[in-house]
């Protein structure tokens, strides 16, 4: 399968600054990939890069087989959804989504795009008058206009309330369906645990941890906690058990075997009060990314 984004070696600078230093990474053909990270970790310098605004220092970058930076073809082809789509403030919702579809070249149904968006019912409200939320599914419906095979999607739901968030989850499965190509990027990692196929968790320039979700998942080790009073040692178990007053942490690679062990140890000796047992969450795997390279 031919990626619709190829980076290859991607090194990006200002000035001083080595911003990207060497990351390579593909997305395939309606696939939702986010790029998550740390601050100031380079993610959006790379998504300007793809998206053909900023030329690399080194390495290369292939979208839909070309050069984004010299290939304008492309932009027909591609829906950016920007932190701020600059069009004047004074515009009604519905003008603004005008002028856009008419930027575009491709045909596109405004009236449709917003009431996919919520948006129909304020149609007629100038721009600088909507929330914030609002605003983020207007930048949304402007992506969207003219049918883009490829999306770039930066922070897409920054300051919508929940309600708003999952209806706009909802709309881009609905695109990925379709067979729509994302590039995420996001500080919610909810999101990209809700939307991602693949994933990479970008750190200091580099990209720290890539896969599809449920692998990246599978490799860290799963988590079981729970209170006992007394300490009446443990059975032998894959994990590593690390004991702070009463509660009993154990990380471990193999959760069913190791939570076996334990239920069948405990039983009729000792009440694991509180117990759970859970798998590593994206939110974990973020955390010791950076403390790892804090070590
Ligand atoms: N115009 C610029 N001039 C100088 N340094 C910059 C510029 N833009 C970004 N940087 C630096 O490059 C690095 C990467 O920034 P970038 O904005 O790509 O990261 P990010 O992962 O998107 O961060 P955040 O999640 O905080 O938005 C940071 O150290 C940042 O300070």
């Amino acid at each position: 399968m031919t990626p619709v984004i190829e980076a290859r070696g991607l090194r990006c600078r200002y000035g001083d600054v080595e911003a990207v230093r060497g990351v390579d990474f593909d997305v395939l053909p309606g696939e939702l990939f986010a790029l998550l990270g740390t601050n100031g970790a380079g993610k959006t310098t790379v998504l300007e890069t793809v998206e053909g605004h900023r030329a690399p220092a080194q390495g290369q970058v292939r979208v839909f087989g070309v050069d984004p930076l010299r290939d304008r073809s492309i932009r027909s082809r591609t829906g950016i959804m920007l932190q701020d789509s600059g069009f004047a403030g004074d515009l009604t919702v519905a003008e603004t989504a005008e002028l856009a579809r008419r930027m575009r070249t491709a045909e596109s149904d405004v009236d449709a795009t917003l009431d996919a968006l919520g948006l129909d019912p304020r149609r007629d409200v100038r721009v600088k008058q909507l929330s914030g939320g609002e605003r983020r599914r207007l930048d949304l419906a402007l992506a969207l206009l003219g049918e883009p095979e490829l999306l770039f999607l930066d922070e897409p739901t920054v300051g919508m309330d929940p309600e708003s968030r999952r209806t706009t989850w909802e709309l881009v499965r609905g695109l990925l369906s379709a067979g729509t190509t994302v590039l995420l990027t996001t500080h919610y990692l909810e999101e990209a645990e809700r939307l991602a196929h693949r994933l990479a968790i970008m750190h200091e320039g580099r990209i720290a941890v890539a896969g599809r979700l449920v692998d990246v998942l599978a490799d860290h080790h799963a988590c079981i906690t729970f209170t006992a009073a007394e300490d009446l040692g443990l059975p032998p178990l894959i994990g590593t058990a690390t004991r702070r007053d009463s509660r009993v942490d154990i990380r471990t690679p193999h959760l069913q075997q190791d939570l076996h062990a334990l239920l069948t140890w405990a039983d009729g000796r000792v009440d694991l009060a509180g117990l759970r047992a859970q798998p590593a969450s994206l939110e974990e795997i973020f955390q010791s990314v950076r403390e790892e390279t804090q070590a």
